[in-house]
């Protein structure tokens, strides 16, 4: 490491232990991290999607919105500024594909996951709901020399088909990921989302081409909802896929989605309408949403929310907050969760939040 980025990486662990609020991340296909900051003042507090209309910043929100879990908006003196680290990287399919095979997953799931499980898939079986989504915490402990700003650098090597942030606020706390999944990007009159779901492993490094009925139709499920609610605010859209993407050492479904908007002052109520959608909640929406509310058995806070920059003005990037860890002083909480049909198998659905909890885990040295 040259003496630049030794300085960079420090400067990101200072924000931290002073406690100011910052964000650092590096955009899939760009190889610079930036980072912002907010000096002065204190970050605004959102309690309603639409409220972000017009809003530059930023955005830290929450699966759902709550007194203690508020939307969280970073207006820092200067737009996103390079920060420059050496996060070159060999490509993401060969770091993948060396991992693979070498590393281990509980085989078995908790009395706690088991149960959710049953309580979730009953009701797909029954009919009331045609997906779910189920996730789940894995809390950690932390090692003395855990450093956030190592682990983001780690992050942006290893992935680069992902977004990688770490931010801090006093409200949220210090949060890190990766995630491939697009929710509002783009600028001026050129607008995009993403359907993303189903997963399989990469097969020796590379993405795989065949997909099972229950993955397509997961997905299938995701890029309807989207589609449906484009539509409900007049927006047409021209689709790409769908193919499978990278997200470390997975893959998943993806369908990209590519409209234009009226007016960009509006970018809340297009997210109030598509977050949250059935890649991290179910169908029918609303109601999905209150059952996994009362029956997921823990407090998702930011994760399966979303994370990014909004500008109204300029450029956005805004994306669903996945393979994520909360760090707090004496632990990490990390989380994952998969989509749930009526077909689902208990075992198939734990290993594969067993090999997601591993985006975040394989970061971390113990
Ligand atoms: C909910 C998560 O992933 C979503 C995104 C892609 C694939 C998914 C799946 O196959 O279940 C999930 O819908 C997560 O990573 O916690």
């Amino acid at each position: 490491m040259i003496d630049e980025e030794i300085s960079n990486l420090t400067a990101i662990d200072t924000f931290i232990r002073q406690k100011q609020p910052f964000a650092v991340y590096r955009i899939p296909g760009e190889k610079t991290p930036r980072l912002l900051t907010q000096a002065g003042g204190t970050v605004r507090l959102i309690y309603d999607l639409k409220d972000l209309n017009g809003q530059r910043g930023f955005v830290i929100a929450p699966f759902r919105v709550s007194e203690t879990c508020p939307i969280v908006l970073i207006q820092p003196d200067q737009s996103g500024q390079p920060l420059p680290m050496d996060v070159d990287t060999d490509g993401e399919q060969e770091k993948a594909g060396q991992t693979q095979g070498q590393e281990t997953f509980l085989n078995t799931c908790t009395d706690k996951y088991a149960a959710c499980f049953h309580t979730f898939i009953n009701a797909l079986r029954d009919e009331t709901f045609d997906k779910l989504v189920l996730s789940r915490e894995l809390v950690i402990g932390q090692m003395p020399d855990f450093s956030p700003s190592s682990v983001f650098r780690a992050a942006c090597k290893r992935y680069i088909h992902s977004y990688i942030y770490l931010c801090y606020t006093p409200q949220t706390g210090i949060w890190l990921g990766s995630t491939p999944e697009i929710i509002l990007s783009g600028e001026k009159d050129g607008w995009n989302t993403v359907a993303l779901a189903g997963t399989q492993p990469l097969q020796d490094g590379k993405l795989p081409q065949a997909w099972d009925e229950k993955n397509r139709k997961e997905q299938d499920y995701v890029a309807s909802y989207i589609r449906r609610q484009l539509l409900s605010l007049g927006i047409r859209s021209t689709e790409n896929g769908p193919y499978p993407a990278y997200a470390g050492a997975l893959s998943h479904l993806k369908t990209d989605f590519h409209f234009s908007l009226k007016d960009n002052k509006d970018l809340g109520n297009l997210l109030k309408v598509l977050h949250p959608t059935p890649a991290v909640c179910g169908l029918p929406k609303e109601e999905a949403y209150q059952f996994i509310l009362e029956n997921e058995g823990y407090d998702r806070r930011y994760y399966s929310g979303f994370i990014g920059w909004l500008d109204p003005d300029g450029r956005t990037d805004l994306y669903v907050n996945l393979r994520c860890m909360h760090i707090e002083d004496e632990q990490l909480t990390l989380y994952a969760g998969g989509g749930l049909l009526a077909s689902s198998e208990l075992d198939d659905e734990w290993l594969e939040t067993e090999k997601k909890l591993q985006t975040m885990k394989r970061l971390i040295a113990y």
